[in-house]
């Protein structure tokens, strides 16, 4: 068993096992990844990795071979599916595996790869698989970190209502409907039902409506077969397989089209379903939990939303307050999270003079508890000392605006900005400058990275994405920029 030496980048490596008794495809693996990101790692058999698995140490993609002594590739990936779903599996099998190769599709591998491949190809398929378990990481079941960061906070009448909930819950599989502005802790409290429900040791698998695009929606909830429309070049398993036995979260249900909101009616009252261009009946053990931010009850009437999904749906519900109905919780919430955020930084911790706690108790947080958190990420990142006042507030909370005036204010600061950068411009070529942008292109991208780092908490891939660019590219700019 051997790892790859990799160069610190300052963000994670991901992590790859080969799992083959072959020694010299995993020697081929090994050389092949070494020129990417990945660091590899090779078993020559199941029980080593699982072992590992057993310890707690998840890798970020497996390669498995089919055929080995031991345990073989495809019990093996049984297991995984249910342990641990979120890591995408490619099974190895020679071209005489074709069956077996089909069989793992329906045990739930990611993609296959027939042997003798094509150097590339593996590269090509590690990546893709890598990709999608960062997508199943954010979405999908709950990760470690969404497990820590799991504390429902509330000591307000309404917040210790939903506690009691979920309590009274915890025995039951019924259907629950969450109602709650955006931010207000809907998914969270969903986990908390499933945390607490008979359920806790199956998978809490998150699908928010409203970011799936509708004719991708389907597939998504129910898989597809290979083939069943353009683009579906492998079988795929829908999120209703990957919460089999456990918990299934749909966020902003309001959003999802009717024809689907029929399909999710007929599963949740006969217990299967189909999946795309299949034909073969799946029995689904799931149970839903739906939240939306909007109020089915207009939906209905608008002929927007199925009554009897509605109902079927809305067996108990709970209704979250935003966070201007529960002004009491508001110091206690900013504590947890600026320790939070100094932990994350590995920082000291903030604390808030009684007048600046006051201003934040005032403001309407339009964004709710989402918004409360990345203000505590802000101000441990840019408060200049350990106790923050009230001139260290950003300037939304000192001027007491919500959110309505966000749209207009921002497109303020930006022709600002250009204008700005206009005059700078203006003189720097007065005064024989050439190749501006040699000086205010870094500029302008440290900017964005900054803000986008002290929003996220220091979280680089996230910053990345909330800017626009790639995992490759903010490796490269963060040395480029010298921002690590
Ligand atoms: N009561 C609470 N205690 C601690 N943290 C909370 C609480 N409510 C929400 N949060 C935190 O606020 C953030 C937003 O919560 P969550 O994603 O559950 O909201 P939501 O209502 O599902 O939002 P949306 O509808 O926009 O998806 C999360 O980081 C969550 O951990």
């Amino acid at each position: 068993m051997q790892a790859a030496d990799k160069p610190t980048t300052g963000r994670p490596i991901p992590r790859l096992w080969v799992i083959d008794d072959d020694q010299a495809i995993r020697w081929v693996l090994e050389r092949a990844l070494a020129t990417t990101d990945f660091a590899v790692e090779s078993f020559d058999e199941v029980a080593s990795a699982q072992a590992r698995l057993d310890r707690g140490d998840l890798p970020d993609v497996i390669f498995s071979d089919i055929r080995m002594p031991g345990e073989d590739g495809l019990s093996f990936l049984t297991r995984l599916a249910v342990e641990h779903p979120e890591i995408p599996v490619v099974i190895m099998t020679a071209h005489s595996d074709l069956e077996s190769a089909v069989g793992a599709f329906e045990k739930g591998a990611f993609d296959y790869l027939a042997k003798p491949f094509d150097i590339d190809e593996a590269v090509r398929l590690a990546e893709r698989a890598y990709d999608a378990s960062r997508e199943r990481a954010q979405h999908a079941a709950v990760p470690e970190e969404a497990e820590s960061g799991s504390e429902l906070i509330g000591n307000a009448p309404a917040m210790q209502e939903i506690f009691r909930a979920i309590g009274r819950l915890a025995r039951s599989s019924v259907t629950v409907l969450i109602n709650g502005e955006s931010g207000t802790g809907k998914e969270l409290v969903a986990r908390a039902l499933h945390r607490h429900s008979q359920r806790r040791d199956g998978p809490f698998v998150a699908l928010n409506t409203a970011a799936i695009p509708k004719d991708l929606l389907e597939s998504e909830l129910f898989g597809h077969e290979k083939g069943a429309f353009t683009g579906a070049a492998a079988q795929r398993r829908g999120r209703f397989e990957q919460a089999q036995g456990g918990t299934l979260f749909l966020d902003e249900i309001g959003d999802m089209p009717l024809e689907l909101q029929t399909r999710l009616l007929r599963v949740l009252s006969d217990g299967h379903f189909y999946r795309v261009g299949g034909t073969s009946l799946i029995q689904s053990d799931v149970r839903v939990i739906a939240a939306t931010h909007q109020r089915l009850e207009e939906l209905v009437k608008d002929g927007r939303f199925r009554e009897d999904l509605y109902h079927r749906l809305n067996v108990i519900r709970l209704k979250l307050p935003s966070l201007r109905e529960r002004v009491e919780d508001i110091p206690q919430l900013m504590r947890f999270f600026l320790v939070r955020a100094a932990e994350e930084l590995g920082v000291p911790v903030k604390t808030l003079t009684r007048a600046a706690e006051a201003r934040l108790c005032d403001y309407p947080w339009p964004g709710n508890v989402r918004e409360l958190e990345n203000i505590a990420r802000w101000l441990t990142v840019m408060a200049p000392g350990n106790e923050i006042s009230i001139d260290d507030l950003p300037d939304t909370i000192t001027e007491g605006l919500g959110g309505e005036h966000t749209a207009a204010g921002d497109d303020q600061l930006l022709s600002r900005w250009t204008s700005d950068l206009s005059r700078w411009a203006d003189a720097r070529l007065k005064a024989g400058d050439q190749d501006l942008l040699a000086t205010a292109g870094p500029a302008f991208e440290r900017t964005l990275l900054q803000a986008a780092l002290a929003f996220t908490g220091g979280h680089k891939q996230k910053a990345a994405a909330l800017i626009g660019w790639g995992r490759n590219t903010v490796t490269r700019k963060l040395k480029e920029l010298g921002e690590h």
